[in-house]
């Protein structure tokens, strides 16, 4: 069977008695391998703060679990881990205490059946007789009929019902609407709508595009191999926008099995860090044009794709970062590039200023890229932008006194939150005195870029990550 996510018809519960257990000897029930994997990653998403998408591909393959088993743990983990918070909403009304009240290891399962119930084909009585099960081996025989209870208040209705009745009037507030239907955070719903300058249709694509699992894109490294040697080696098609980009068509199987990778001709990198990383080597200069910066390096795909480019230009890149474990894959990153690594925090690297072009590739709330990590709508929080924005600020602040005068800087973050990206951008910019550039001319044949002076890039529009770059120029 497909593990397709797919609208399940609601069909109410008939009742009707279990048949009488046979006599013999009693065998734990059954339990279903990919099942089992999903609940435990999410086991380890709650308890501690793990990445669903690094966690669940090391059990697969401890558990040795290939084929439809893998697709199908796949698709109920990160299917489960998107739609926590719409699934919550439907179970908080099936329950008579509140949901926190709940026990993890049970709301783990029923957040699990809840999926299944109301986002699969997975029969009624397959996903909640499978989810009673790992409830009972997980937390005790007393919680089985709580969950089977619960799971079958569920099952009464179909997603769209439930979401008929629970999600707010769409004319009145249309971004609680649409947050539920999305199975998005308000606040991350609202922050995509300031951005946008939309309610509507353009919202509700932006949020539904991070239920879309994103191609994995290729950067072929300049002056080593080009993009259509890299496309006819790999099966993959020429990147729409950056010259240097690949696409692999799905089901290609793991990129970094690829000769061009394991050769280091080539890496994995979203497009719209490609094309970030090289606006800022578009930018016209007068004078010098050999010292480039990259302040915030770790794990290195843009110092790698910068250095492969000031290589041709007879340039050389600083990479800064803080973490010296992510130093490290700056430096595995960039061997053999004129690339130097500094562990050091960018906003006193203790470096000669002059620079002629600094990245500012900030750490930031990672809002622009929720397609990739299915837990993290749930785990941001509004508070941790306000301290990301402080930070943001005083390395781009870092950034304008590093570089020379008629120097260039290009701040990026892959967020589309405005305090992340204007926000962050125009206070620092007043203070220094800098030059807002208009950074669309150095995104050529993108399209949809709007009125300038900013680039923010969409992946319900590009097909990329929702990249921000701001280009600044120091008088
Ligand atoms: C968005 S990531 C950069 C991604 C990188 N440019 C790339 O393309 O692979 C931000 C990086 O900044 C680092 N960082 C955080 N605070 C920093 C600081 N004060 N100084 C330098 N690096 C910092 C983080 O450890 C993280 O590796």
């Amino acid at each position: 069977m497909s593990p397709q996510p797919q609208r399940r018809s609601g069909r109410p519960h008939r009742g009707g008695r279990p048949a009488p257990r046979k006599e013999g000897p009693r065998r734990p029930p059954y339990e279903d391998p990919a099942r089992r994997v999903a609940v435990d990653v999410l086991r380890a998403v709650r308890e501690r703060d793990a990445y669903a998408n690094l966690v669940l591909p090391d059990l697969l393959r401890e558990r040795k679990l290939t084929g439809r088993d893998a697709a199908l743990a796949t698709e109920l983990t990160y299917g489960t881990c998107r739609a926590q918070g719409m699934l919550d909403e439907v179970l908080a009304t099936c329950l008579d205490r509140p949901l926190i009240e709940t026990d993890g290891a049970v709301l783990d399962c029923l957040r699990l059946g809840a999926y299944q119930l109301l986002r699969t084909r997975i029969p009624e009585h397959a996903a909640v007789d499978a989810m009673v099960n790992m409830a009972r081996a997980d937390a005790g025989t007393h919680v089985a009929g709580f969950v089977n209870a619960v799971l079958r208040k569920v099952s009464e209705k179909d997603e769209q019902t439930w979401l008929e009745q629970l999600a707010p009037d769409r004319d009145s507030d249309p971004i609680g609407n649409l947050a539920l239907h999305t199975a998005h955070p308000r606040w991350i719903a609202r922050s995509f709508a300031e951005a946008l300058g939309d309610k509507g249709t353009e919202l509700e694509a932006a949020l539904k595009a991070d239920d879309e699992r994103p191609a994995v894109h290729l950067v072929a490294r300049p002056g080593e191999i080009s993009a259509d040697e890299l496309a006819a080696i790999t099966g993959g098609d020429l990147a729409p926008y950056s010259p240097y980009g690949v696409h692999l068509p799905p089901g290609s199987g793991d990129p970094a099995d690829s000769e061009p990778i394991r050769e280091k001709l080539a890496a994995v990198q979203d497009e719209g860090s490609q094309l970030c990383a090289v606006a800022l080597t578009r930018v016209p200069l007068e004078g010098t044009d050999e010292r480039w910066l990259d302040l915030c390096a770790g794990p290195g795909g843009k110092a790698a794709l910068l250095g492969a480019l000031a290589g041709l230009s007879g340039a050389h890149v600083d990479a800064v970062e803080v973490a010296p474990h992510r130093a490290r894959l700056v430096e595995r990153a960039t061997e053999g590039l004129p690339v130097t690594v500094h562990v050091a925090d960018g906003r006193e690297p203790e470096l000669e200023p002059g620079y002629d072009r600094v990245l500012v590739d900030a750490p930031c709330s990672g809002l622009g890229a929720l397609r990739r990590r299915p837990e993290a709508r749930w785990r941001r929080k509004p508070s941790d932008v306000a301290d990301l924005t402080k930070l943001q600020g005083e390395l781009l602040a870092s950034a304008l006194e590093l570089v020379r005068p008629g120097g260039v800087v290009a701040y990026v973050v892959c967020s589309p939150h405005l305090g992340e990206t204007e926000g962050s951008v125009g206070n620092a910019a007043r203070r220094a005195k800098a030059e807002i550039v208009d950074a669309r001319e150095f995104f050529p044949g993108v399209p949809l870029l709007g009125d300038g002076p900013y680039v923010q890039l969409w992946p319900h529009r590009h097909g990329t990550d929702a990249m921000f770059c701001a280009v600044l120029r120091k008088p």
